[in-house]
Formats: structure tokens, C-alpha cells, sequence
């Protein structure tokens, strides 16, 4: 580097004068002797215009490593790697990526808004005698930033803060995401319990193999992306940095593998509580409390989970009940209740919105159900769950993508076939997978799309089947209704109270 050699030819410049001055300095009265420290430093700030800062790898007794120092090295392996020609290797994701950054003792330049900074990496080894078992442990390393005097504001105003966020966003990407899910609350025993157990999430689901129509895809990508770059609108409106989605729709039409794509797509982790394995409203809160930012925290089948529909109102309507029936049999109610006590609505609805404010942010919080009505509205309420999304069967658009996931085709003879099929026919697009994958080596495209049309055709008959069933049991339904109309008539003609027929059965 010219900057690092010319830096190197003043610097022993200096170290000559430096020690000229540490032999005057013996000989000068003590006085003297702070008057030239005074101006020598005044000199060396004259001829050397420029400014250092230096991060240190850890903070304090080296407990905690430096946020800081972290973010620059992750900011320095992304953007220097180019121009450094020593670097490191350090493997990240779990032993699953190799990320490179710049080694010891190497200097690389960087510009910003036409500023020109340095940035060097170092590190001091400690000049103890004492023989260490791990003598890396014992260095120091830092990183030491420098910049012209002039640019003193533009860096440390505006570059330093690009860097830290640059570096901390490329830090998210790298890490490796999780999937976890809760234990169940009864084994939390002891202090340092841990609510949730994880693996890496790995879920291949992304919105490009998802199938679904495109311009429906499109409005869910801008929403997360709209939520994920919020964080000062939603700081301005005063309201918490979640956001709260419901996929709804049969089963096998995507809405676990929406959520995965969601996830992938946001680089979020995903908590999935199991609701029923969580013992009352204080440990689902526990669970909310110990969740980390940037996730989507998934209930699955809420509908199913508890029976969460309407508990907020019969609970409401014991309470009164007892209330103003006597006050020791609601106490007695209320001990039994918390005895055999479950997640309820309220504590749901809680968990969504009322610790929200006080606890972290960037929170998607995701419900799935097959059956939407059977949700109590209070659950589903906007501002609850903000964006409601149908997952629906299997139509023509979502077919093509599927196809191309599966088959690596964009278009063929049968197509139209299917199309029209797929209009006449409810079937969910995981079965229209199922249909399209190979089951032999043998097996091309044609021959899956042939037995995805069989399947269609069976579906359609089956649909037809059924509903002439119904037909017949409404119509036979009909005939009996029809039957008991006479006696009815009978009793108007007779003039027979309702009444009476009531107490003596129906005339004959
Ligand atoms: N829209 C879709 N796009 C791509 N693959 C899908 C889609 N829907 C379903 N599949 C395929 O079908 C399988 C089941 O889908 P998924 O588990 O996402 O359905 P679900 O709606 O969550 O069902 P359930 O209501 O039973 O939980 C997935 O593994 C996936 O391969
Ligand atoms: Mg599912």
C-alpha cells in the first residue's frame, strides 16, 4: 500500500525524533521538559493529518466480543476481499459456508461519498513471559480506521454508521437460521431450563417454486418487504413492530410451505409453538418473551390447537354468573380453573398484542387454519392478524409452476387439458404434485401429465358422485317432510289447538 510505505518512512521519522527527545529529555528541567511535549505533539499534528480510530476485538476483561468489531469485520470481508491479498477463512452457517476477510496486518482502502478511509487489521501479543496453552486466546486484535482530518464529520457521522449497519445486515445473512419449537412447559424445571429446542431450517420453499398465482405472490412479497424496512414507521405511529398474517384454506394447498417461503425469503428463524403442550397463559408468555427478532412465530391449525372459539365469551359469562350468584363459589371456580388451567383466548390474544409493545420487534406472527369461520373474529380482527391469505386449490397458474418445478416443463400439448380439468375440479396442489412426480425412472413428462389427467377425471366423477348423493338424501328428506304435511293440515281442518296436538300426539 503507498499510504502504508509513506507512512512507514515518516513513522521512523518520528521514532528518530522520539528518541532524540527521550535523551533532551533527561538533561531538561521538568518544566522545559512540558513545554516541548506540548509542541512537539502540536508538530506531529502538522505534518501528519490524519486521524485514527481503533476497535478493539473485545470489550472490558475480554468477556464480551465488540458488536462493533464484529459488524466491521463482516462489513471489511464483504467489501475488501477484492483488494486484501492475505485473507482468512472462517467457516459460518453451521460448517455449511466459508466466508473470507481480510488476515492480520493487512490494510485495504474504501470510499465513501468520495471520502478516501484506510482500515488495517493488527493485533498485539501480549509481551508476558507466562507460557500459554492457547496463545491466540491471549491476543488482541483490532481493527484501526484512518482518515483525513478534513473528513472527520462525513466518517464519523455518516461512514462509521453505514459500516456497523452494513456489517450487522451481513452478519444476519450469514448466520445460520433455526427452526425451533417449544418444549413442553412441565419440563422446564430449574433456572436455567430453555424453553425452545431448534435445528437448522432448511426448507427449500421459496416464492418462486411455491404455487400460487403470480400477482397474488407479488402483493405478499412487497408486504414483507413494506414490514421488513418499517422499522421507523412503526416507531413513528407508535404502534409494535409485528405484523400479523393468517393463511387459510384446505389441506396440502401450501400454507406450511408458504410460511417457509416467507421465512427463506426474509431470512427470519421460525419459533412454531405447539399450543397444546403449553401449560397456561403466563408460560405462552414466557415463550413470546424469549423469542429473538426477526422470526415468524407460527401457530398451526389454530383452529384445532385449543378450543380457543368463544372460551374469551363463556368464560366472560361464568364470571358473571358466579359473581352474582355468591362470592366463595367464584373463588372456588377460579381455583379449579387455574388448577387444570390451559392457554385460552384471552391469553392468546395477549400474546399477540399485549406484550408486543414492551418486548423487541420485527415479529411476524402466523396462524394457519383449515377452517377460518370456526376462528373467533376477536383472534382474526385487522391489526390482529393484518393480512389474511386464502390458500386455495389447484388452478391453471399454479399448475405451471409446478410443472416446472417438477417437471422442468413451461408448456406442452396437454396442457390444455389439464387447464380445463383443473377447472371443473377441487384439488389441492399437493396432490397435483403427488401426481406429477416420476414414479419411475421411466416415467417422462407426458406420462405424468397423463396420470395427473386420470386422477383429475376420477376426482371429477368422485365430485360428481357425491354430489348426486346429496341430492338424493335431500330429496328424500323432502318426501318424508312431505309425508307428515297431511295430519298437519288435518289439525287446522279439525280446529285442534297446537297445543293439544301436543299433549296428544298427531291425529291419525
Ligand atoms: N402452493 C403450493 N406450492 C408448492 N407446493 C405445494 C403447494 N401446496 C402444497 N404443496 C406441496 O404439498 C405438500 C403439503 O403442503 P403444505 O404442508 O404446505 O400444505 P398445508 O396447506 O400446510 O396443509 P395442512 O392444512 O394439512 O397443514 C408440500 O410439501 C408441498 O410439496
Ligand atoms: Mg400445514
Amino acid at each position: 500500500m503507498i499510504l502504508g510505505e509513506t507512512w512507514t518512512q515518516l513513522g521512523s521519522a518520528i521514532a528518530g525524533l522520539t528518541f532524540a527527545w527521550v535523551m533532551f529529555q533527561e538533561h531538561f528541567p521538568p518544566q522545559l521538559r512540558g513545554y516541548i511535549k506540548k509542541y512537539s505533539k502540536k508538530m506531529v499534528d502538522f505534518v501528519y493529518p490524519y486521524i485514527e480510530i481503533k476497535f478493539d476485538e473485545f470489550k472490558g476483561e475480554r468477556l464480551k466480543r465488540s458488536e462493533a468489531f464484529s459488524a466491521i469485520q463482516n462489513y471489511l470481508s464483504a467489501n475488501s476481499t477484492k483488494s486484501a491479498k492475505r485473507l482468512k477463512a472462517d467457516v459460518v452457517k453451521d460448517s455449511q459456508a466459508l466466508v473470507l476477510s481480510m488476515d492480520d496486518h493487512e490494510e485495504v482502502t474504501d470510499e465513501f461519498n468520495g471520502v478516501k478511509v484506510w482500515w488495517a487489521s493488527s493485533k498485539n501479543i501480549p509481551k508476558t513471559q507466562s507460557f500459554s496453552f492457547y496463545p491466540a486466546a491471549d491476543e488482541k486484535r483490532y481493527y484501526r480506521l484512518t482518515f483525513h482530518k478534513n473528513d472527520r464529520e462525513i466518517v464519523t457521522g455518516s461512514y462509521l454508521k453505514h459500516v456497523l449497519n452494513e456489517g450487522k445486515e451481513i452478519q444476519a445473512k450469514n448466520r445460520q437460521r433455526k427452526l425451533y419449537s417449544n418444549n413442553p412447559s412441565k419440563s422446564w424445571d430449574g433456572y436455567k431450563s430453555t424453553k425452545w429446542s431448534h435445528v437448522p431450517f432448511e426448507h427449500p420453499a421459496t416464492f418462486d417454486t411455491l404455487a400460487m398465482e403470480e400477482y397474488k405472490k407479488e402483493e405478499i412479497k412487497k408486504d414483507l418487504i413494506k414490514f421488513s424496512k418499517s422499522k421507523d414507521y412503526y416507531a413513528k405511529i407508535g404502534k409494535a413492530w409485528k405484523r400479523g398474517y393468517l393463511l387459510y384454506g384446505p389441506p396440502g394447498t401450501g400454507k406450511s410451505t408458504m410460511i417457509a417461503a416467507m421465512a427463506n425469503f426474509l431470512d427470519y428463524d421460525v419459533y412454531d409453538v405447539e399450543l397444546t403442550t403449553v401449560k397456561d397463559n403466563s408460560q405462552l408468555r414466557k415463550l413470546l418473551i424469549e423469542t429473538s427478532n426477526k422470526s415468524i412465530i407460527v401457530i398451526e391449525d389454530i383452529d384445532c390447537s385449543l378450543d380457543l372459539t368463544g372460551q374469551r365469551q363463556k368464560k366472560k359469562e361464568n364470571t358473571q354468573n358466579n359473581e352474582e350468584k355468591d362470592p366463595v363459589e367464584k373463588i372456588k371456580k377460579d381455583g379449579e380453573e387455574s388448577k387444570g388451567s390451559q392457554v385460552t383466548l384471552s391469553g392468546l390474544l395477549n400474546f399477540i398484542d399485549g406484550l408486543w409493545s414492551s418486548c423487541g420487534g420485527e415479529r411476524i406472527v402466523v396462524f394457519t387454519t383449515n377452517y377460518i369461520d370456526r376462528l373467533d373474529p376477536a383472534l382474526i380482527r385487522r391489526g390482529r392478524m393484518d393480512k389474511h391469505i386464502e390458500m386455495s386449490y389447484c388452478c391453471f397458474e399454479a399448475f405451471k409452476v409446478l410443472a416446472h418445478n417438477y417437471l422442468d416443463i413451461d408448456s406442452h400439448k396437454l396442457y390444455a387439458e389439464v387447464g380445463l380439468l383443473l377447472e371443473e375440479t377441487n384439488m389441492s396442489p399437493a396432490d397435483v404434485a403427488e401426481n406429477l412426480m416420476p414414479k419411475s425412472e421411466d416415467e417422462d413428462a407426458e406420462d405424468c401429465l397423463k396420470s395427473l389427467i386420470e386422477a383429475l377425471k376420477a376426482a371429477k366423477e368422485e365430485a360428481a358422485r357425491k354430489k348426486d348423493e346429496e341430492v338424493a338424501r335431500l330429496m328424500v328428506e323432502k318426501e318424508e317432510k312431505e309425508k307428515e304435511q297431511p295430519s298437519q293440515e288435518k289439525v287446522k281442518e279439525n280446529g285442534i289447538s297446537a297445543k293439544e296436538v301436543k299433549e296428544n300426539g298427531v291425529i291419525a
